[in-house]
């Protein structure tokens, strides 16, 4: 159906874009789930998930695609930061200033599982909903800190590659925000500035020899952009590298001398006005750096002085499918790392952020859903009542160094994909919905019945067998969760 058929139904896109969230293969499959809704769209000639909307017969925040957490809505010249730092599969990488999270987002896929990435974000509320969209991205590779970038206990000179993203006056989103540049100006610059120079600082002290750091704002003021760059090659050794210019936008020559590889959107462009630039530490690059391989000690699972340190009691991995409640658990497919429960959540950390735990950070790893009666540090010993009242042969047996008893239970998030089995693994278990208007019915409540009446546990759901999330079972009904359970 072409757009003019839509009639007023639908709303012009206005050079809107988005990208897919999910691995190359899964692309056919996430613009399948976009399609059945009567999405139309176009991809995007700097990056193989970038696409540009073209007709939007409901709003795309309430797409099945978004909603499954398949799609982000992010405006293209954000997305040019990480393809310029270009993390190698299994890289680990410093977000320095990450809510909401759009860019930590595609640093996650690029690195991969055996990469990781720790984001730090100073503000308490944003730095909840970076955690959210992480969760609903499936971004198990993520560290979570909730600090200012200056402040960050990390050793020095240990990154390959950091983002730097800082907060800037926002001039260049002013068909936005109207209001950017009477609100940042006058003597509301200087302190961002200053604040600039500052994380400029602490990214180059954590740069290995030969790392790099990409600096970005969505700003057109030369004095946060141009003479940052220049500042920081004067005072802080940093050189500045050439960018490439991805096709689709439209690029102003920068505003000073002798720094031709920066890149400066133009406001006018189809995106919005932004700079970028990547700069490096002179040097070779030493061995000790961080990478998600985890050269480090501390970074293999069942180190001990790696479990002295996690932010919570320690639970083996393949313990996990046994926990009552848990259903078909694909632990298999979290990347290398380790479990640990806190608060009654369970985490995943991935091996590459222990020794920044063991440097006295507290990270917060990716949350896998609720459980119950494990042993908490300091808690109850094998065999106690606080451990489900076991004998302690048993307990100890059945908890062991994973800290939990036969009676733990587990209750997965519903938007847990990276527990998921394949849909073959899954077999009998699956549920697979093809349909625009049954995947209507779910989000709106209505249940499905459940094929087999033995099963138990949640069932894991597929479109065209691309993992969506968990099922509730209620009997034989199957239901889709209205929300998240961990806040
Ligand atoms: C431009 S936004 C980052 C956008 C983010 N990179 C993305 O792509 O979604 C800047 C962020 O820096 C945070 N911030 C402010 N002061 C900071 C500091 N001292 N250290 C780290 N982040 C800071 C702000 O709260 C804000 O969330």
């Amino acid at each position: 159906m072409g757009r003019e058929s839509r009639g007023h139904e639908s709303r012009e896109s206005e050079n809107r874009t988005f990208r897919l969230v999910c691995g190359e293969a899964e692309i056919p499959a996430v613009e399948r789930l976009l399609r059945v809704q009567g999405y139309e769209f176009r991809p995007l000639p700097f990056d193989p998930f970038a696409r540009e909307l073209l007709a939007e017969p409901f709003p795309l925040g309430t797409s099945f695609a978004l909603r499954f957490g398949r799609i982000y809505i992010q405006d293209r010249s954000s997305m040019l930061p990480p393809l310029a730092l270009a993390p190698p599969s299994g890289a680990g990488v410093l977000d320095m200033c990450s809510a909401p999270g759009s860019k930590t987002g595609m640093l996650s896929r690029m690195v991969g599982p055996d990469g990781f990435v720790l984001a730090s974000e100073p503000s308490a509320e944003r730095v909840g909903i970076l955690r959210m969209n992480l969760r609903r991205y499936n971004a198990a590779n993520v560290g979570t800190v909730r600090s200012p970038a200056q402040d960050l206990s990390l050793s020095a000179g240990r990154w390959t590659h950091i983002q730097l993203d800082p907060p800037c006056s926002g001039w260049g989103t002013l068909n936005r925000n109207p209001g950017a540049r009477e609100l940042w100006s006058g003597d509301k610059l200087p302190p961002l500035i200053a604040l600039q120079k500052t994380l400029l600082t602490k990214a180059a002290s954590l740069l290995a020899p030969g790392g790099v750091v990409v600096y970005s704002t969505c700003t057109t003021n030369v004095q946060e952009n141009e003479e940052q760059v220049r500042w920081a090659m004067d005072n802080l050794g940093l050189v500045p590298e050439s960018l490439e210019r991805p096709q689709g936008f439209t690029f102003e020559t920068p505003l000073l001398p002798g720094m031709d590889g920066v890149l400066r959107v133009a406001d006018d462009s189809l995106g919005q006005g932004f700079f970028l630039a990547r700069l490096r530490r002179p040097g070779a690059l030493p061995h000790d750096v961080l990478t998600g391989a985890g050269a480090h000690d501390c970074a293999r699972p069942g180190a001990k002085n790696a479990l002295g340190s996690l932010p919570g009691a320690p639970l083996d991995r393949e313990r996990l499918p046994a926990m009552q409640g848990a259903g078909p658990m694909a632990v298999e497919s979290l990347p290398p790392g380790m479990l640990y429960e806190s608060r009654g959540t369970l985490f995943f950390l991935h091996q590459g952020l222990l020794p920044c735990v063991e440097q006295g950070l507290r990270v917060r790893g990716f949350p896998l859903g609720r459980c119950k009666t494990l042993e908490s540090r300091g808690g109850g010993r094998p065999g106690s009542k606080k451990m489900g009242g076991k004998k302690a042969g048993k307990g100890r047996k059945n908890g062991g160094a994973g800290g939990m008893n036969d009676r733990a239970r587990f209750q997965v998030d519903p938007t847990a994909r990276a527990l998921m089995p394949s849909v073959q693994e899954a077999g009998p278990a699956a549920v697979q919905v093809d349909d625009a208007a049954s995947l209507e019915a779910l989000l709106q409540g209505r249940s499905l019945t459940a094929a087999s009446a033995d099963a138990k546990g949640p069932a894991p759901l597929y479109f065209d067998d691309m993992p969506l999330g968990w099922l509730t079972r209620k009997g034989k009904r199957l239901l889709w969760p209205e929300k998240s359970m961990i806040s």
